[in-house]
């Protein structure tokens, strides 16, 4: 039997803003979505019940991380992903070549895929654009990316154009495997990763040539690698406009709040960041006034909370005195509060800015936050 394809649905605009929803077999994603990043399995300290009551529609997983353990074989024999992590919502997953190039040991890449040693083990292993696609239909998921080749910035134009190029080719290729293990017929979702560093018109390229092909949504790759911001907010200017506009636009590894209210302004859909989980675990709370850093021995007899208007009981019924003795104290307490904290102020910005798009008072609203941080 074939499941619903997987579909987008474009809700209001605001100048550039986007509010749609996403079809999976697993759910609807309400964009724009802020994606929680569950590397191995699991949002690190949060239970998914509690990811999900944030208002988390989709988390994401790691082809790197699982191919190495419990490999995606065990998971497939096991259920399947969202079986395996009690996950029943949409999960999204990275083909894997961003991870193996910043985690793997002994790293070689060419045209067939790139080679490498877990850092694990030291076992060897080589991730071409057919197994990364393979993997991520073994683990179940409903957003898959294609496999490509992220390069640092900044970078000569003719490096950013082989990668470019290179990515393109394992497009083609990510897409024929997708097509031969029937993702469309399963509701599943490949999408195509817009890559050309800094360059405008690798970048509009790269865009044009992956809208001739039939991917269910795109990814901008290639940034938030160390870049200013304005370079990476002048690559969106440049590059969404060049993306179809039926489709959802994934800006990968982005951002910090901030970052995410610019990029929404410049047409992009989907996030993922480790920002706030992994600040939760160094002692950093995100809040509607800013950034508190819990470590700071300024915390140690204030009685406040958080956010005392916040509906997150992370943010308004634990002291900052006390957030910072379990900081202080490394109680694991510690990471689990600011962690739900985090979160629930990334998911609560996201909401806000799905009701201010439909309102069509996303500027209003974007200026409101912006001012109440200090
Ligand atoms: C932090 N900056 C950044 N992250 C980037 C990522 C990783 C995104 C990701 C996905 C899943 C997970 C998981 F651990 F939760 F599974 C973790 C991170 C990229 N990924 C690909 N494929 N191409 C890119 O060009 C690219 C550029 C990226 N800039």
């Amino acid at each position: 039997m074939t499941a619903k394809p997987f579909s987008f649905r474009l809700i209001a605009t605001d100048g550039a803003a986007r509010r749609g929803e996403i079809e999976t077999p697993h759910g609807l994603v309400r964009t724009p979505a802020f994606m929680p990043v569950g590397t191995q399995a699991t949002v690190k300290a949060m239970y998914p019940d509690q990811v999900r009551a944030l208002g988390s529609d989709v988390v994401l997983g790691n082809t790197y991380h699982l191919m190495l353990r419990p490999t995606a074989e065990r998971v497939a024999r096991l259920g399947g992903l969202h079986r395996f992590m009690n996950w029943p919502h949409t999960i999204l997953t990275d083909s894997g070549g961003f991870q193996v190039m910043s985690l793997a040991q002994l790293r070689k890449l060419d045209e067939t895929g790139v080679r490498f040693q877990s850092h694990i083990d030291g076992q060897k292993y080589h991730l071409t654009p057919e197994r990364s696609i393979e993997i991520q239909g073994l683990l179940g998921s409903d957003i898959q990316m294609q496999l490509d080749e992220c390069i640092g910035l900044p970078a000569p134009r003719e490096e950013a154009q082989r990668a470019m190029e290179l990515s393109l080719r394992w497009a083609e290729r990510s897409r024929a495997q997708f097509e031969a293990m029937g993702g469309p017929a399963k509701g599943q979702g490949l999408y195509g990763i817009v890559q050309g560093g800094d360059v405008a018109e690798l970048r509009i390229a790269s865009a044009r040539a992956l809208a001739d092909m039939p991917f269910e949504g795109y990814s901008v790759g290639g940034l938030a690698v160390g870049e200013p911001q304005d370079v990476m907010l002048k690559m969106l200017e440049i590059t969404t406009p060049a993306m179809p506009v039926d489709k959802p636009r994934y800006l990968m590894g982005v951002g910090t709040p901030e970052d995410i209210l610019e990029s929404v302004t410049r047409g992009i859909d989907q996030f993922d960041c480790v920002m706030p989980t992994r600040a939760g675990r160094h002692g950093l709370a995100y809040t509607r006034y800013g950034k508190v850093n819990l470590k700071n021995a300024r915390h140690a007899d204030d009685p406040r909370p958080l956010d005392e208007t916040s509906d997150c009981p992370a943010a308004r019924d634990y002291s900052r005195a006390y957030l910072h003795h379990l900081v202080k104290a490394g109680e694991g307490l510690a990471a689990m509060l600011l962690t739900w904290n985090n979160l629930a102020y990334y998911q609560h910005l996201m909401q806000g800015m799905r009701d201010a798009i439909e309102a069509g008072t996303f500027q209003d609203f974007r200026a409101a936050v912006k001012a109440d941080w200090v």
